[in-house]
């Protein structure tokens, strides 16, 4: 039983796929901000998203999500209420203009017509709304998405690999957004390097582990520098949106923490 108000707890969760461990017993909490979790492809960033997404079931180990033990099927009905997932390359609706497919996505999580409407501005789909998701640029389609997932304003929002395929400008347009989706973001990537300086917390999946890296490089030293060293980021502090090193999250291409899996 898990009784921590804490987005995700696992406490030895381990995560099994096609005869192999995606991720071997571990223990972890997820407190708040936005954490993000590289690893190339195939090594269960998915599987891993859509078992906090209350789709899948560790294999072993108990997990709790938003202060609900997933053990339990009345929690993982109330959890699910309080999530916002959009899975990698969604391809629903592609018929939809934007604002048919916000406001259906708003129908079915039973939000207001106006919540919608008020989502489609907040993620300036405005110019497109009457344009079908098959027809628009992949940051748009993207923005359309987060706005459908994220129309019911969820504590906890994951995100598998939003930005793979971006260009680097209609990425680092989005970051912000991203973090301000919610107090509690997940978002996936291929490389490290695609999260660094902007996500509070980082982890590397690979070979069934999942080993934290530093979320920010080190600041480079000044040789006139005085006063105190400054110290490593700490714990996330939900729901700060700015940066663990206090800066704006706009650096998404920053150097990579050399954090190996
Ligand atoms: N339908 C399936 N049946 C059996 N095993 C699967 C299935 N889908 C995935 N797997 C296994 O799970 C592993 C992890 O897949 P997953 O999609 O979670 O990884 P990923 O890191 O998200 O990769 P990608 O970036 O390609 O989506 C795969 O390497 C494969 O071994």
């Amino acid at each position: 039983m898990i009784a921590d108000d804490s987005a995700i707890v696992a406490r030895r969760m381990g995560v099994r796929r096609g005869g192999r461990w995606l991720l071997r017993p571990a223990d972890f909490d997820v407190t708040g901000g936005v954490v993000g979790v590289a690893g190339p492809p195939g090594t269960g960033k998915s599987t891993l998203l859509a078992t906090f997404a209350t789709l899948r079931r560790p294999h072993v180990g108990a997990l709790g999500i938003l202060g609900h033990d997933i053990g339990n099927a009345h929690s993982v009905r109330a959890v699910r209420a309080r999530i916002g997932y959009l899975p990698d390359r969604f391809s629903w609706a592609q018929g939809f203009t934007v604002a048919e497919f916000i406001a259906y996505s708003a129908y079915y999580k039973r939000v207001p017509a106006g919540t919608a409407a008020a989502m489609l501005e907040r993620l300036e789909l405005g110019e497109v709304a009457a344009t079908e998701l098959a027809l628009l640029p992949p940051d748009m389609r993207l923005r359309a998405g987060l706005a459908a997932t994220c129309v019911h304003e969820p504590d906890l929002v994951l995100l598998d690999e939003p930005l793979t395929g971006l260009a680097e400008p209609e990425a680092n347009a989005l970051i912000t957004l991203i973090g301000a989706l919610a107090p509690t973001v997940v978002v996936t990537a291929r490389a490290i390097e695609e999260l660094t300086g902007w996500c509070d917390r980082l982890f590397a999946l690979g070979r069934g582990r999942l080993i934290e890296a530093a979320a920010a490089p080190p600041p480079v030293a000044s040789p006139l520098a005085t006063g105190p060293v400054p110290s490593v980021p700490g714990p996330v502090t939900p729901p700060a949106r700015a940066g663990a090193d206090g800066t704006e999250r706009s650096a998404r291409l920053a150097v990579g923490t050399g954090a190996c899996v």
